[in-house]
């Protein structure tokens, strides 16, 4: 029987994905993209699942997708695969993702964490997008989101250099939300993601869609987008609890509705 490539697990309102090629750093293949996609849809549904977390183990994320599995590649079989093309149903994750990444996160591993929502790093996290020392470029994100989220004097340099960045270079340059000594990474995403699910559903996916549409959209259209969405807001009773709470100096009660 195969070895799973990732293992899930529950904690509380938080759903982990955990990937699982100790003796690849973690690399990505056909295999890990099927079950980590597969995971983070089942938590994706899972009614009793506010945030999803995805980690790596200590010494990698992942380190890229799986250059030995690239053996058998052409241009031909990439372009009738269309090779990547399951990762665009990250973006139709409702559920906020978190990426706990300590170690190396590069290539494909860099991209899968840039498709969660935010990044928390572990003060050993090692970033890079290395595709051009293989006669590449990215191929899962990595020049449109990483440029998106560094500007494209930084992404130009990693991209064309193929050089890591340190946790304190990509912190400082936007990639990532926050860095955390490496040992306490996971329990902080974790205590990160319990926060978040706490929240009210409807306005956390509501929070997430808007904050998303900033990169779809020009300026005036994600305002009325804002607006729009933060008067529906009104109709459910989250929000009357919310308010009531704050007022009667108590923890809300939200109920999702
Ligand atoms: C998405 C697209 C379009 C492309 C990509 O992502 S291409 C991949 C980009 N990533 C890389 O180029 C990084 C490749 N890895 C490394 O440079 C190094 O492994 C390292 C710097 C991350 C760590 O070096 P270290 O010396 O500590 O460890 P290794 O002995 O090199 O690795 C241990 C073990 O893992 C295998 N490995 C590592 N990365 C990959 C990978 N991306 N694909 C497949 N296998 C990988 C490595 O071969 C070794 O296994 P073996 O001892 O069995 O060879």
């Amino acid at each position: 029987m195969t070895e799973p490539t990732i293992l899930t697990e529950t904690h509380g309102r938080v759903g982990l994905v955990r990937l699982n090629r100790p003796d690849a750093l973690n690399a990505i293949n056909a295999q890990l993209t099927r079950e980590l996609i597969a995971a983070v849809e089942a938590f994706d549904a899972d009614e009793a699942i506010g945030a999803i977390v995805i980690t790596g183990s200590e010494k990698a994320f992942a380190a890229g997708a799986d250059i030995k599995e690239m053996e058998a590649d052409s241009y031909l079989s990439n372009l009738i695969t269309n090779k990547f093309s399951p990762w665009d149903r990250m973006l139709s994750v409702r559920k906020p993702m978190i990426a706990a990444v300590s170690g190396y996160a590069l290539g494909g591993g860099c991209e899968l964490a840039m498709m969660c929502d935010f990044i928390l790093a572990g003060d050993n996290a090692r970033f890079g997008q290395p595709e051009i020392k293989l006669g590449l470029i990215p191929g899962m994100g990595g020049t449109q989101r990483l440029t998106r989220l560094i500007g494209t004097a930084k992404a130009m340099d990693m991209c064309l250099t193929g050089r890591m960045m340190d946790a304190v270079e990509a912190e400082r340059s936007g990639l990532v939300a926050r860095i955390v000594p490496a040992a306490e990474l996971l329990a902080e995403a974790l205590k990160t993601a319990e926060t978040i699910a706490s929240m009210s559903l409807p306005a956390v996916l509501l929070a997430k869609e808007a904050v998303h549409r900033c990169n779809e959209v020009g300026l005036s259209e994600g305002l009325l987008f804002e607006r729009r969405v933060f008067h529906s807001l009104f109709a459910l009773e989250d929000q009357k609890e919310g308010r009531a709470a704050f007022v009667e100096k108590r923890k809300p009660e939200f109920k999702n509705r």
